[in-house]
């Protein structure tokens, strides 16, 4: 297996080459220059797999044997030795056709730690075999960054600088990044939203020369191994939903950076039978607008009930476009400089009808997150953060008579109390998270100036 940018001009790479080279240098996304097909007696056989030889199963695919298998089962064994419960993502039954699939039992309380935590092993890994220097550089709207710091924090031989938007995320998640005092961790709030963080953090990885010299590493979804290791537990949802030999199988997805939903697109590529991948996003609903119009343009930031996902430019839609297009590396270039010179790209015609067989997509307004919240805690007692009430609202929208939906729960709720408590409902904080109250805070505010953020990191990373 060998992998490639979306945008054609760089030469093809190995697992480990693509792991370190982040962004692609030619400014794309890197994609397997296959996917690999899993069939459906394979798919039967994996049924009684457990997460961590499911994960095993798939991955191998992609890592060419450049990880001795013994290698590859520690490191995933260690991945999720911390998680809180032995299935890592356990399915919670609603009712007949609601399926929850809870992803946030991982030392952050957010789906980010499952692919985040082997991400961090795989780091170290590469760090010692390779002896290669890590500074890890990233922005997130609050999860990735917590997730991302928590599976490196005092890794020998690794360095992580994360960029969040200053006063743009929930207490909690600003508390788990920034009361972590281990000294290879740099936390810099910027006067800004995620999108200029994300912005910044490309621009630096497209200066060849910056990223060599400080040796930047990426842990957001602009890397692909994110991609992969998210394809994981579509498997292990779609495989253990009582009646998926029977029925037919939808899954809405919180969605922002278009990471999670691609991970799925993956999945169904690889031959996982899913019927209707829904995109759910809030307020800031660009990936709405282009699945219903073909219309991709970026639209004004708005601070929503569900801070993570307040996106408007999604990284990984590139990755998307480019199947769209037909791997058709000009023909994405041509779309992605548009979007650049002209603030939007549309695509049309069979196109179109190609994105609406792909995906259905709804933006949940913030009443109809809080009015999905409260409904679930009255009628089952049980209690959605908002990014997931997002996705249950957009499962009522698309799911047909007779289909199961698995809505993807892709954070705790204890981490976004500002919400839950306009709605007067009161919850108990996990301890873990009740002690980051007590806590010292560490971190930097910048503003959203390019040449502040490289002074910061020049420092940190001391080169
Ligand atoms: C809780 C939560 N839900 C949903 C999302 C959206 O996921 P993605 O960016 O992969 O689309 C995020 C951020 O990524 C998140 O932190
Ligand atoms: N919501 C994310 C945004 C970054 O997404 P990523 O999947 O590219 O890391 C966050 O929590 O930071």
């Amino acid at each position: 297996m060998k992998f490639i940018s979306t945008r054609g001009n760089v030469e093809p790479k190995g697992f480990i080459d693509t792991v370190l080279m982040g962004l692609a240098d030619d400014g794309g996304l890197m994609v397997p220059s296959e996917i690999p097909v899993v069939s459906a007696a394979t798919l039967e056989e994996w049924r009684s797999l457990s997460y961590q030889e499911l994960f095993l199963k798939i991955v191998a695919y992609y890592t060419n044997d450049e990880i001795p298998y013994e290698d590859l089962q520690e490191m995933v064994n260690t991945s999720y030795a911390n998680f809180r419960t032995p299935e890592v993502t356990p399915i919670h039954q609603v009712d007949d056709s609601l399926y929850v699939l809870e992803l946030f039992h991982g030392p952050t309380f957010a789906f980010k730690d499952v692919a985040l935590q082997f991400m961090g092993e795989l780091y170290s890994y590469i760090s010692k075999k390779q002896n290669k220097i890590i500074h890890i550089l990233g922005a997130t709207s609050g999860d990735t960054g917590a997730a991302a710091i928590q599976g490196v924090r005092g890794k020998e031989g690794i360095k992580i600088c994360i960029l969040h938007p200053h006063g743009k995320v929930s207490k909690v998640q600003e508390l788990q990044m920034t009361t972590v005092d281990d000294s290879n961790v740099l936390n810099l709030s910027v006067h800004g939203n995620f999108d200029d963080c994300q912005k910044v953090i490309k621009d630096l990885f497209a200066d060849l020369d910056f990223k060599g010299r400080y040796h930047l590493r990426a842990i957001n979804s602009i890397n692909f191994v994110r991609i992969l290791a998210q394809t994981v537990y579509y498997f292990y949802a779609y495989l253990h939903v009582d009646g998926s030999n029977e029925k037919k199988i939808n899954i809405s997805v919180p969605s922002g950076n278009f990471g999670n939903i691609f991970s799925g697109y993956l999945a169904k590529q690889m031959g996982l039978p899913i019927n209707k991948l829904i995109i759910a996003t809030n307020e800031n609903n660009i990936l709405e607008r282009f699945v219903n119009t073909g219309e991709y343009k970026p639209g004004n930031f708005t601070s929503t009930y569900s801070p993570s996902m307040d996106i408007q430019v999604a990284s990984n839609f590139e990755r998307y476009l480019y199947y769209l297009v037909g791997e058709d590396s000009e023909k994405l270039s041509a779309y992605m400089s548009k979007l650049q010179t002209e603030g939007k790209i549309t695509v049309e015609g069979e196109a179109l009808q190609q994105v609406q067989k792909d995906f259905a997509a709804l933006g949940v307004k913030n009443d109809q997150c809080l009015n999905t919240i409260a409904k679930y805690q009255k009628e089952y007692g049980y209690l959605l953060d908002p990014h997931t009430a997002c996705g249950i609202a957009a499962y009522e929208a698309f799911n047909g008579p007779d289909e199961i939906g698995i809505t993807f729960a892709t954070a705790h709720p204890a981490k976004f109390d500002e919400a839950i408590t306009l709605i007067d409902i009161k919850q108990e904080f996990p301890a873990q998270i009740k002690a980051l109250f007590e806590m010292p805070q560490h971190q930097t505010v910048v503003d959203h100036d390019k040449n502040e953020i490289v002074r910061q990191l020049q420092a940190f990373y001391g080169l």
